[in-house]
């Protein structure tokens, strides 16, 4: 299929499917155990209609937002996805670089396959890039990868707090899942420092006890050492501790609720981000989208309220700032833009986002982002009929 044919995120995901190995193509894809969340982040969407207005000058629409005090082109960026090269060989370059021109910012994963000074490189100044960060029982290897973030220039640190522990991710053990060997991982020193599953989660998945379970366990193909993700991060010290050796935005990536939403204002934190890990880690808790609306109320315009999950289409991001986000970010699609074209899958993918934004934008009587409102929807209800909000 030629980019010309690739007219939506659906053709384009359809494309990259055929181009990727089965253990990439289900890893990427798939959410933990029934896959109830994954499939709802995506449904959350389709229970709301537009309420669009009308004779409003659409003739000049501005989708711009701003970022750190930086000006996106439209409130939609690149989330931190792990092993990018598995798509293809440009990986999380290739992606900064489709950011760059798209002007985007980019979150990166600690576990990416491109190293994090050639990840910012890309992006020369004109667009930013957050650190997501996973923090591991030996704090200091988190340590290092915050202060190498910083020396290289990026502008927030993502926590991600909804995995003390991996999700179950059938796939990933029944395919064998490992780093092929001409992947590393580039944040680590040394690769050997950061193990994904605890020795007992790779036994669970058919690693051998006492021997580098490499091809037994799901996301395991970082030899474990003992330093699995430390499932003791709480509120009460972390957020400080994180602070503690980092002057660069804290964001935290996995709220859900109006309550840590709370938390996460009362500890100081730069800003949240609603999300369920794409549907990856607790397998049944809400879509996003509908976790956002409580989340927005109760952060009450204090920090910036982001989201990701399930947004596919321009209409989803539109939808996502009706009911209160500042912003949207993607996990999935660059990653099918890479596995389809590289770089200029990604690009293509952001194009068709930033075109269908604008329209429903235009369509919907918006000449600014600011001018998205509660009103611009109104919900289906299970019985099919609307309600206002
Ligand atoms: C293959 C893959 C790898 C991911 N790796 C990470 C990661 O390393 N750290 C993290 O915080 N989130 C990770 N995520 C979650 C994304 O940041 C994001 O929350 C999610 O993909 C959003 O849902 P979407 O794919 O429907 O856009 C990953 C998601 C996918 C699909
Ligand atoms: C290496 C993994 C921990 C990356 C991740 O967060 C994921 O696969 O969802």
């Amino acid at each position: 299929m030629s980019n010309l044919e690739v007219l939506s995120i659906a053709e384009l995901e359809a494309a990259a499917m055929e181009k990727m190995d089965k253990m990439t193509r289900e890893y990427y894809n798939s959410g933990s155990d029934r896959e109830i969340t994954l499939r709802d982040n995506l449904a959350a969407f389709d229970r709301y209609r537009l309420r669009p207005r009308v004779l409003k000058d659409v003739s000049r629409i501005d989708t711009s937002t701003q970022l750190w005090g930086k000006k996106i082109s439209f409130p939609l960026c690149i989330a931190p996805a792990a092993m990018a090269k598995l798509a293809h060989p440009s990986g999380e370059v290739g992606i900064s670089r489709a950011a760059a021109n798209a002007g985007v910012a980019v979150g990166l994963s600690s576990f990416s396959t491109s190293s994090m000074e050639d990840v910012v490189a890309q992006g020369a100044g004109a667009i930013d890039y957050a650190i997501q960060l996973y923090v591991f029982q030996n704090r200091k290897t988190s340590e290092v990868l915050v202060r190498r973030a910083e020396r290289a220039g990026f502008k927030a640190v993502f926590l991600t707090v909804d995995t003390p522990y991996l999700g179950r991710r059938i796939n990933e053990v029944r395919n064998r899942f490992k780093l092929p060997p001409h992947l590393q991982l580039l944040n680590f020193e040394n690769p050997g420092d950061v193990a994904v599953y605890s020795e007992n989660e790779t036994k669970a998945h058919g690693g051998d006890k006492g021997k580098p379970p490499a091809a037994g366990a799901g996301v395991d193909s970082i030899l474990p050492q003992g330093n699995v993700n430390d499932a003791s991060l709480n509120w009460e010290t972390d957020i400080q501790w994180l602070r503690s050796i980092t002057k660069l935005e804290i964001w935290v990536k996995g709220i859900l609720t109006a309550e840590d939403t709370l938390l996460a204002v009362q500890h100081g934190v730069d800003g949240i981000i609603i999300s369920n890990h794409g549907g990856r880690q607790l397998d049944g808790v809400t879509s996003t989208l509908d976790a956002l609306p409580e989340c927005v109320a109760a952060a009450a315009g204090r920090i910036p309220v982001h989201i990701d999950g399930g947004i596919r289409r321009g209409t989803d991001i539109f939808k996502a700032l009706a009911l209160g986000a500042d912003c949207c970010w993607v996990g999935r699609i660059p990653l099918w833009g890479l596995a389809y074209d590289g770089q200029a899958g990604v690009e293509l993918a952001l194009k068709l986002l930033y075109e269908e934004f604008k329209l429903c934008m235009s369509l919907a009587g918006c000449k600014s982002v600011k001018e998205i409102s509660r009103d611009h929807l109104i919900r289906v209800k299970t019985d099919g009929t609307l309600a206002r909000l």
